[in-house]
């Protein structure tokens, strides 16, 4: 992917404090997420990945700290009022709910709804557009999400991510109780989603396929900081016993491994 390294960040965080009662998550974390790059977030379960994700889409007031996003000053609550920012940007939460009354078509017109007056042909339209871009077939689109497999959802939940074309894409495991075909299509999708909108992607994932395959960089969360960042092969000679282990360990050897043969050809 091209990723722009003498531009300004899109995200920049300094000295990030997150705290819960006595619990320190964050004690002067700082990131870079450039330009039309995919940076996966990794760290130990309860490491702060979410809370880190949800401070720079200002769902989380900090403590300490400084985010902007697209050169703008995230500043936890108002953050939300201010729709010209949020608009820039779509968000797959980790589970990745849509609203189960409303069918795949109605989820992903709610952002269109909010942000925009449309007629409701107008909206019908760029939900089928969404569908299609995706991955899904037409028909997908009158369902309920209880209609639809766990890739299905998945999907449908990233149309809606998209529905105001935004310029950031968060995205919180997308590929977790995925199959590893399902999950290696998603990844696939996210590739080409964000190669052909141009898109900047804050990826957390645990999945070490989705790692290799398509993120440009890794940040490592240890310690309540990013404790390194880099290419996943930079990330692998970085000395520092979780980095090593995941990296390294059976689970990441067999994920390089993979990255690194052509597939089996049977038949
Ligand atoms: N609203 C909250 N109130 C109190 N504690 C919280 C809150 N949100 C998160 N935490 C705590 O902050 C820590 C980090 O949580 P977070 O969900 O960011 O971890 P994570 O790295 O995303 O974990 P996982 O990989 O398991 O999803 C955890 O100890 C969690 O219990």
């Amino acid at each position: 992917m091209a990723t722009h390294a003498d531009e300004p960040p899109v995200i920049r965080v300094r000295g990030l404090v997150n705290r819960f009662g006595d619990q320190t998550v964050h004690e002067g974390l700082d990131l870079d997420v450039r330009p039309g790059e995919i940076l996966g977030v990794v760290g130990g379960s309860g490491t702060g990945k979410s809370v880190l994700m949800r401070s720079i889409i200002g769902l989380q007031t900090p403590a300490e700290g400084d985010i902007t996003v697209l050169g703008q000053p995230v500043t936890g609550g108002e953050t939300t009022q201010n729709q010209e920012l949020t608009r820039q940007w779509g968000v797959l939460f980790q589970g990745g709910a849509l609203f189960s009354g409303l069918t795949v078509a109605e989820n992903i017109e709610v952002p269109l709804r909010e942000y925009f007056r449309l007629t409701g042909q107008l909206m019908d339209e760029i939900a089928a557009y969404k569908v299609a871009m995706v991955g899904l077939p037409p028909e997908a689109g009158p369902k309920y999400p209880s209609e639809l497999s766990g890739g299905m959802k998945k999907r449908a939940a990233l149309a809606r991510a998209l529905a105001l074309d935004p310029k950031l894409l968060f995205l919180d495991e997308p590929t977790a109780g995925l199959d590893p075909i399902a999950a290696d299509g998603f990844d696939t999708l996210i590739r080409t989603l964000a190669e052909t909108m141009g898109l900047t992607v804050f990826l957390i994932t645990h999945d070490l396929d989705t790692l290799h395959a398509i993120c440009d960089r890794v940040a490592v969360i240890a310690e309540k900081r990013i404790i390194a960042s880099g290419t996943v092969a930079e990330l692998s000679r970085f000395d520092h016993p979780w980095v090593q282990e995941y990296f390294s360990g059976p689970r990441g050897r067999a994920a390089a491994i993979a990255q690194h043969h052509a597939p089996l050809e049977v038949g």
